[in-house]
């Protein structure tokens, strides 16, 4: 039990769950005794940024690890129970867009949900009205003004000309791309692929939660049959850890800069 009731929550992506070590006066809670989460390693962290009240996932859940779509947002759900009305998620990443490093931050404008493409997608079934509409738009997802603060804090830490603003796709994983896929992915117009987010961001979106989105990039992904460069998760664990600082400056700003009168969602 926690009497904390926050506004902000976060979900943090592969090798980035340093973010949630930086919240003041933590309470911890192992998901492994939360009733309905999956049996999992990994914990929410209640606690301040910036003195604002937040809750963190350190520690996401992945549909190729074998949940439901509806498991792997069950946190999203609970957080909005909890009253939180912004959700900032981050994860790791490969680059397809020319440009892009590793290392490099994406500011996340928008995605492609391949697997919900394909019928995949967590909102599938009896819809619960309390939460949101059966059809919900999806065309402004992450919110405008937040992004914008995020491009002026980059420029304040001097760190611009490592940050992208693009669009990420889900796969369903866990298997890297293939060289055919990475093509078709490419052609399509992302800049970036990984293997969650869309589930998380759709349910937030759905019950009107303000969304925010930060993508890692920790590889190249490979679109040349002559290139021989193999992604491994070790290596993407690695460049999280490297650029773990960068992002959880930006993050700490942006929570500590943020309108929370300002839920500009409809
Ligand atoms: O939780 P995220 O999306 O950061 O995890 C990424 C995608 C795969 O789980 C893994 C691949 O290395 O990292
Ligand atoms: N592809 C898919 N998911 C990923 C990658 C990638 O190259 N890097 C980190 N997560």
């Amino acid at each position: 039990m926690t009497k904390q009731r926050p506004l902000v929550g976060l979900i943090c992506g592969s090798g980035l769950g340093l973010l949630a070590d930086s919240l003041k006066n933590p309470e911890l809670f192992p998901y492994a005794d939360i009733p309905g989460f999956p049996q999992s390693t990994g914990r929410l962290v209640f606690g301040e940024m910036k003195g604002r009240s937040c809750v963190c996932m350190q520690g996401r859940f992945h549909m190729y690890e074998g949940h439901s779509l509806g498991k792997t947002t069950f946190p999203v759900r609970v957080f909005k129970l909890l009253g939180v009305e912004t959700l900032i998620v981050t994860n790791a990443a490969g680059s397809l867009a020319d440009g892009y490093h590793p290392g490099d931050i994406m500011i996340i404008k928008d995605h492609v949900n391949v697997p919900g493409l394909a019928g995949l997608n967590p909102l599938t079934g009896p819809n619960d009205d309390k939460f949101g509409p059966r059809f919900p738009a999806m065309s402004s997802v992450y919110d405008k003004g937040l992004r914008c603060l995020a491009m002026d804090i980059v420029k304040q830490m001097g760190v611009a000309q490592f940050v992208h603003e693009g669009v990420y796709a889900m796969v369903g994983g866990p298997n890297f791309e293939t060289v055919a896929e990475a093509k078709l992915l490419h052609r399509l117009g992302v800049d970036a692929v990984g293997m969650s987010t869309a589930p998380e961001v759709l349910v937030a979106s759905h019950c009107g939660m303000r969304v925010f989105g930060l993508s890692l990039i920790t590889n190249k992904v490979v679109r040349s049959y002559d290139d021989e460069e193999q992604v491994n998760h070790e290596g993407v664990l690695e460049v999280g850890k490297m650029r773990s600082q960068s992002l959880q400056t930006l993050i700490t700003q942006l929570v500590g800069r943020m309108d929370m009168n300002n839920n500009t969602h409809t």
